[in-house]
Protein backbone atom coordinates (compact mmCIF):
# COMPACT_ATOMS: atom_id res chain seq x y z
CA UNK A 1 0.00 0.00 0.00
CA UNK A 2 3.05 2.49 0.87
CA UNK A 3 4.26 1.71 -2.59
CA UNK A 4 0.79 2.34 -4.66
CA UNK A 5 1.01 5.85 -2.22
CA UNK A 6 4.57 6.53 -3.46
CA UNK A 7 3.87 5.46 -6.90
CA UNK A 8 0.93 7.76 -7.30
CA UNK A 9 2.19 10.75 -6.08
CA UNK A 10 3.51 11.88 -8.85
CA UNK A 11 0.64 11.72 -10.56
CA UNK A 12 -1.46 13.67 -7.95
CA UNK A 13 1.44 16.36 -8.70
CA UNK A 14 0.60 16.16 -12.17
CA UNK A 15 -2.99 17.04 -11.62
CA UNK A 16 -2.85 19.79 -9.50
CA UNK A 17 -0.03 21.71 -11.80
CA UNK A 18 -2.53 21.11 -14.82
CA UNK A 19 -5.77 22.42 -12.65
CA UNK A 20 -7.15 18.88 -12.63
CA UNK A 21 -8.30 19.36 -8.98
CA UNK A 22 -11.23 16.86 -8.49
CA UNK A 23 -9.16 14.40 -9.38
CA UNK A 24 -6.43 15.50 -7.56
CA UNK A 25 -8.48 15.32 -4.64
CA UNK A 26 -9.81 12.08 -5.38
CA UNK A 27 -6.54 10.75 -5.68
CA UNK A 28 -5.40 12.69 -2.27
CA UNK A 29 -8.34 11.26 -0.98
CA UNK A 30 -7.71 7.93 -1.47
CA UNK A 31 -4.17 7.84 -0.19
CA UNK A 32 -5.14 9.61 2.99
CA UNK A 33 -7.60 6.52 3.50
CA UNK A 34 -4.81 3.67 2.41
CA UNK A 35 -2.41 5.26 4.29
CA UNK A 36 -4.98 5.31 7.55
CA UNK A 37 -5.47 1.37 6.37
CA UNK A 38 -2.05 0.28 6.01
CA UNK A 39 -1.21 1.60 9.75
CA UNK A 40 -4.29 0.41 11.12
CA UNK A 41 -3.62 -3.39 9.52
CA UNK A 42 -0.26 -3.21 10.85
CA UNK A 43 -1.29 -2.44 14.35
CA UNK A 44 -4.23 -4.33 14.38
CA UNK A 45 -2.22 -7.70 12.95
CA UNK A 46 1.15 -6.33 14.09
CA UNK A 47 1.89 -6.74 10.54
CA UNK A 48 5.60 -4.61 10.40
CA UNK A 49 7.90 -5.13 7.78
CA UNK A 50 11.56 -3.41 7.47
CA UNK A 51 10.16 -2.66 4.26
CA UNK A 52 6.96 -0.85 5.07
CA UNK A 53 8.86 1.06 8.02
CA UNK A 54 11.02 2.31 5.41
CA UNK A 55 8.21 2.76 2.56
CA UNK A 56 5.71 4.25 4.57
CA UNK A 57 7.15 7.33 5.81
CA UNK A 58 9.38 7.63 2.46
CA UNK A 59 5.81 7.46 1.15
CA UNK A 60 4.17 10.50 3.30
CA UNK A 61 7.51 12.75 2.85
CA UNK A 62 6.96 12.68 -0.98
CA UNK A 63 3.41 13.23 -0.93
CA UNK A 64 3.75 16.27 1.32
CA UNK A 65 6.50 18.04 -0.56
CA UNK A 66 4.83 16.89 -4.12
CA UNK A 67 1.42 18.44 -2.50
CA UNK A 68 3.35 21.58 -1.33
CA UNK A 69 5.65 22.35 -4.42
CA UNK A 70 2.52 21.62 -6.85
CA UNK A 71 0.13 23.77 -5.01
CA UNK A 72 2.81 26.29 -4.48
CA UNK A 73 3.03 26.03 -8.98
CA UNK A 74 -0.39 25.85 -9.11
CA UNK A 75 -0.86 29.21 -6.89
CA UNK A 76 -3.20 27.25 -4.76
CA UNK A 77 -0.72 28.06 -1.72
CA UNK A 78 1.66 31.24 -1.50
CA UNK A 79 5.23 30.64 -2.66
CA UNK A 80 6.48 32.10 0.37
CA UNK A 81 5.12 29.18 2.63
CA UNK A 82 5.98 26.43 0.15
CA UNK A 83 9.25 27.61 0.03
CA UNK A 84 9.31 27.83 3.78
CA UNK A 85 8.21 24.36 4.11
CA UNK A 86 10.59 23.07 1.73
CA UNK A 87 13.56 24.69 3.61
CA UNK A 88 13.00 23.33 6.62
CA UNK A 89 12.82 19.77 5.02
CA UNK A 90 15.91 20.52 2.48
CA UNK A 91 17.78 21.43 6.26
CA UNK A 92 16.80 18.57 7.85
CA UNK A 93 18.12 16.60 5.03
CA UNK A 94 20.99 18.57 4.73
CA UNK A 95 21.55 18.64 8.76
CA UNK A 96 21.05 14.33 8.46
CA UNK A 97 24.28 14.08 6.06
CA UNK A 98 26.18 16.04 8.50
CA UNK A 99 25.28 14.07 11.92
CA UNK A 100 25.88 10.90 9.53
CA UNK A 101 29.25 11.67 8.44
CA UNK A 102 30.06 13.10 12.58
CA UNK A 103 28.35 9.76 13.88
CA UNK A 104 30.01 7.29 11.03
CA UNK A 105 32.78 5.36 13.09
CA UNK A 106 36.26 5.54 11.00
CA UNK A 107 36.92 4.35 8.17
CA UNK A 108 34.43 7.67 6.79
CA UNK A 109 33.85 5.98 3.14
CA UNK A 110 31.56 6.56 0.59
CA UNK A 111 30.25 3.44 0.89
CA UNK A 112 29.68 2.84 4.66
CA UNK A 113 28.03 5.96 4.54
CA UNK A 114 25.48 5.23 2.96
CA UNK A 115 25.48 1.55 4.40
CA UNK A 116 22.28 1.25 6.34
CA UNK A 117 23.33 -1.79 8.33
CA UNK A 118 26.01 0.33 10.07
CA UNK A 119 23.19 2.74 12.01
CA UNK A 120 25.42 5.62 13.62
CA UNK A 121 23.02 8.25 14.99
CA UNK A 122 19.01 8.26 15.47
CA UNK A 123 17.03 11.13 14.88
CA UNK A 124 13.39 11.27 17.02
CA UNK A 125 10.77 13.44 15.70
CA UNK A 126 9.80 15.81 18.23
CA UNK A 127 6.42 16.63 19.57
CA UNK A 128 6.41 20.09 17.95
CA UNK A 129 7.29 17.93 14.15
CA UNK A 130 4.34 15.94 14.36
CA UNK A 131 2.12 18.56 15.16
CA UNK A 132 3.47 20.38 12.61
CA UNK A 133 2.90 16.97 10.02
CA UNK A 134 -0.44 16.90 10.82
CA UNK A 135 -0.85 20.83 10.27
CA UNK A 136 0.51 20.80 7.16
CA UNK A 137 -1.48 18.23 6.15
CA UNK A 138 -4.71 19.37 7.06
CA UNK A 139 -3.67 22.73 5.45
CA UNK A 140 -2.87 21.29 1.86
CA UNK A 141 -5.94 18.99 1.96
CA UNK A 142 -7.81 21.98 3.66
CA UNK A 143 -6.54 24.27 0.59
CA UNK A 144 -6.97 21.35 -2.40
CA UNK A 145 -10.68 21.03 -1.15
CA UNK A 146 -11.02 24.53 -1.01
CA UNK A 147 -10.70 24.36 -5.37
CA UNK A 148 -13.53 22.23 -5.96
CA UNK A 149 -15.47 21.94 -2.56
CA UNK A 150 -18.23 25.14 -2.54
CA UNK A 151 -18.49 24.65 1.00
CA UNK A 152 -14.84 24.46 1.59
CA UNK A 153 -14.37 27.11 -0.68
CA UNK A 154 -16.13 29.99 1.25
CA UNK A 155 -14.78 28.74 5.22
CA UNK A 156 -11.03 28.61 3.15
CA UNK A 157 -11.58 31.98 1.90
CA UNK A 158 -12.20 33.29 5.61
CA UNK A 159 -9.51 31.12 7.46
CA UNK A 160 -6.82 30.46 4.57
CA UNK A 161 -4.97 33.62 5.82
CA UNK A 162 -4.70 32.59 9.79
CA UNK A 163 -4.32 28.89 8.49
CA UNK A 164 -0.86 29.97 6.45
CA UNK A 165 0.39 31.76 9.66
CA UNK A 166 -0.18 28.63 11.85
CA UNK A 167 1.27 26.41 9.41
CA UNK A 168 4.39 28.55 9.29
CA UNK A 169 5.33 29.22 12.90
CA UNK A 170 4.73 25.37 13.46
CA UNK A 171 7.04 25.03 10.53
CA UNK A 172 9.72 27.44 11.79
CA UNK A 173 9.56 26.08 14.99
CA UNK A 174 9.66 22.36 14.26
CA UNK A 175 12.87 23.21 12.52
CA UNK A 176 14.23 25.06 15.55
CA UNK A 177 13.27 21.98 17.92
CA UNK A 178 15.32 19.68 16.14
CA UNK A 179 18.23 22.03 16.46
CA UNK A 180 18.08 22.76 20.38
CA UNK A 181 15.96 19.78 21.67
CA UNK A 182 18.65 17.11 23.85
CA UNK A 183 16.41 14.53 22.83
CA UNK A 184 15.76 14.73 18.82
CA UNK A 185 19.75 13.29 17.39
CA UNK A 186 21.07 10.65 19.68
CA UNK A 187 24.09 9.21 18.78
CA UNK A 188 24.49 4.74 18.77
CA UNK A 189 27.62 3.28 20.31
CA UNK A 190 29.71 1.76 17.37
CA UNK A 191 29.66 -1.45 17.75
CA UNK A 192 32.79 -3.40 18.60
CA UNK A 193 35.11 -4.53 16.00
CA UNK A 194 35.43 -8.16 17.29
CA UNK A 195 31.79 -8.91 17.12
CA UNK A 196 31.19 -8.81 21.06
CA UNK A 197 27.49 -7.39 21.65
CA UNK A 198 27.94 -4.21 23.32
CA UNK A 199 27.13 -3.99 27.29
CA UNK A 200 24.38 -1.65 26.24
CA UNK A 201 23.53 -1.15 22.63
CA UNK A 202 22.93 2.55 23.13
CA UNK A 203 24.02 5.83 24.45
CA UNK A 204 24.03 9.80 24.18
CA UNK A 205 26.89 11.73 23.31
CA UNK A 206 26.52 15.79 22.95
CA UNK A 207 27.57 16.28 19.48
O1 LIG B 1 9.71 16.77 11.18
P1 LIG B 1 9.52 15.78 10.07
O2 LIG B 1 9.10 16.41 8.79
O3 LIG B 1 10.67 14.86 9.92
O4 LIG B 1 8.24 14.89 10.43
C1 LIG B 1 8.20 14.14 11.55
C2 LIG B 1 6.99 13.26 11.44
O5 LIG B 1 5.87 13.91 11.84
C3 LIG B 1 7.16 12.01 12.22
O6 LIG B 1 5.99 11.29 12.28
Amino acid sequence: MSLARLLSTPVLGYLIVKGQYDWALGLFAASAVTDLLDGFIARTFDMKSVLGTILDPMADKALMATLTVSLGMAGVIPVPLAGLIIGRDVGLVISSFVIRYKSLPPPKTFARFWDFSLPSAEVRPTTISKINTALQLLFMGAALSATSIPLVTSLWATWHIPAQWVVATTTVWSGLSYVFSKDAVRYLQPPPEDGKRPSSNEHEQKS
